[in-house]
């Protein structure tokens, strides 16, 4: 069945869905009213009245405040950066599929089975190979790697950063056709501006993201109050056995 969806940037925009859902709900409405028709020629004046008030139910509506597609990826991508031990920057990056299925999740880290604390974090000592940057894996490399699914073709990046020429190379091989980037900081600088070169040669199209709230906030007692409170007085509790 055609639902008529209508994809931007590869994903089906909630517009859309939400369009398809009340076609549903119209269809269903309009087949209720046929049968409560069929059913009047012998029913009484008062069931005809229940039957009418019954074809307009109201449902509660659905929530409205639910975070839209691209801020929900963008956010998953800056979750992910608070993993980041670089004591400078924190990126972080998702990769997801037109079926808007997250399809990878990295951020900026040493390689895996370096020990964090063997290898340097800072960025200006005289010996390039006493700085972070020989040795730090960047987030968009680690999202492609940790793809959880055979490949990662046509598919978007969210990334809190503009890539690099590095990252832009990766992306480019992996297939990925999207970039969308929270900080442009860095684009003036030449390595930005390669990537700038590569992403246009290949038709990638890169786009800064525009949030469209300042902030989301992860709230453990969203949920469940009660169960946060009750966790928050059993630790307390054990904090306070500990001191005596
Ligand atoms: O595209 C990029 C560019 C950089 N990174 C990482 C690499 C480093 O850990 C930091 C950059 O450190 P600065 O101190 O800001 O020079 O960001 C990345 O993951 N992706």
């Amino acid at each position: 069945m055609d639902l008529g969806n209508r994809r931007v940037n590869g994903h089906i925009t909630s517009d859309v869905l939400e369009t398809t859902v009340n076609k549903f709900s119209k269809l269903s409405t309009e087949t209720d009213v046929e049968c409560k028709t069929a059913s009047s020629s012998v029913a009484s004046n008062k069931i005809s009245s229940e039957s009418t008030s019954r074809t307009r139910k109201q449902y509660p509506r659905k929530r409205t405040e639910y975070i839209e597609w691209p801020d929900y990826f963008m956010a998953v991508a800056f979750l992910s950066a608070q993993r980041s031990k670089d004591p400078s920057t924190q990126v972080g990056a998702c990769i997801v599929n037109p079926d808007n299925k997250i399809v990878g999740i990295g951020y900026n880290g040493m390689p895996n089975g370096c020990p964090d604390d063997d290898l340097p974090w800072g960025k200006d000592s005289e010996d390039w190979l006493d700085r972070k940057y020989p040795y730090v894996c960047h987030a968009e490399m680690n999202a492609i790697m940790n793809k959880n699914s055979a490949d990662v073709k046509g598919c978007t990046m969210y990334v809190a950063m503009f890539p690099c020429n590095e990252c832009a190379k990766l992306i480019i091989q992996a297939g990925i056709r999207d970039v969308v980037y929270y900080s442009d900081k860095n684009r003036c600088k030449p390595e930005y501006v390669a990537s700038q070169r590569l992403f246009t040669m290949t038709g990638v199209t890169v786009r800064q993201y525009k949030p469209s709230r300042n902030r989301i906030v992860i709230d453990f007692s969203d949920i469940d109050a009660q169960c946060m409170a009750a966790v928050h007085q059993e630790v307390d509790g054990r904090d306070n056995n500990d001191v005596s």
